[in-house]
């Protein structure tokens, strides 16, 4: 059986590069989905993410069920909450917040989601989940009450990322933020990307194609754009399989 994780190690290791559209249950209405994922379809990404800070009971259950009727790309719950889990999805990223010191996010949501992940069948993939700060509060900094980690501060970046590993995530997420003024520095991302063994997704204020490139040149495996393709979804005809 090839899971989600799975074929993430397995395009890691061949240097296939990886691309998720991220929805966010806010802003997508469930008329437009079929429109959008039909140019999702017809790009070269490899999966959905699904996920908000802030989203309504409900909300993301019904909108994965109308993109699963859309594509065969895998579904995958990128939670702000724990209300947002769903059966309907493939996977679930099962997110730590490790660059904060809140544990309501490092380990009091995931006691919480127990419950609820053991009536389905998503795969479930660890997730260290670095948010690294730009020149604007994010939503995540205001929902979970924590600070960014500073972006001259590489050293400590790259040892949480490490701890994230050696406490046994299987996937780091270095995150800018959901429309971030700036994407993550390629030092950075190379420099977090040389001293792990586990897949690097890199997120948050991609919006060219040469930034996602230089983000793939720097070392993420799995590059995450959302804003980019709300605000503008023409970007899809930049990136044709
Ligand atoms: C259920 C489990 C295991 C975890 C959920 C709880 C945790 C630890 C969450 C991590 C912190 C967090 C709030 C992440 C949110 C990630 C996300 C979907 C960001 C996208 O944010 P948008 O909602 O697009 O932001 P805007 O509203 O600014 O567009
Ligand atoms: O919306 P953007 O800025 O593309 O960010 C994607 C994702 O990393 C946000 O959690
Ligand atoms: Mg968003």
């Amino acid at each position: 059986m090839n899971s989600i994780y799975q074929n993430i190690i397995t395009s890691s290791a061949k240097n296939e590069k990886l691309l998720a559209v991220l929805i966010d249950p806010d802003k997508m209405t469930l008329y437009a989905v079929s429109g959008f994922i039909s140019k999702v379809n017809q790009s070269i990404a490899t999966h959905i993410f699904v996920g908000g800070s802030e989203v309504d009971k409900g909300v993301t259950e019904t909108l994965v069920i109308e993109i699963k009727k859309h594509t065969k790309l895998p579904v995958v719950l990128f939670p702000g909450d724990v209300i947002q889990i769903t059966d309907k999805a493939d996977g679930i990223l099962f997110l730590s917040l490790i660059s904060g010191r809140n544990p309501d996010y490092l380990i009091g949501k995931q006691v919480e989601a127990v419950p609820k992940l053991a009536t389905t069948n998503l795969e479930i993939i660890p997730t260290g989940y670095l948010l690294i700060k730009n020149e604007k509060e994010t939503s995540v900094e205001r929902v979970s009450k924590t600070n960014p980690i500073q972006r001259k501060d590489i050293q400590t970046i790259k040892d949480t990322a490490k701890a994230g590993e050696l406490l046994g995530m299987k996937l780091i997420y270095l995150e800018a933020g959901s429309g971030a003024t700036h994407a993550i520095e390629s030092n950075i991302i190379s420099e977090v990307k040389q001293q792990l063994h586990i897949p690097l997704i890199v997120g948050g204020g991609i919006r060219a194609k040469t930034e996602l490139e230089s983000a793939y040149k720097a070392g993420a495996d799995l590059v995450v754009i959302g804003t980019a393709f709300e605000d503008d979804d023409t970007f899809f005809d930049n990136l044709q399989k």
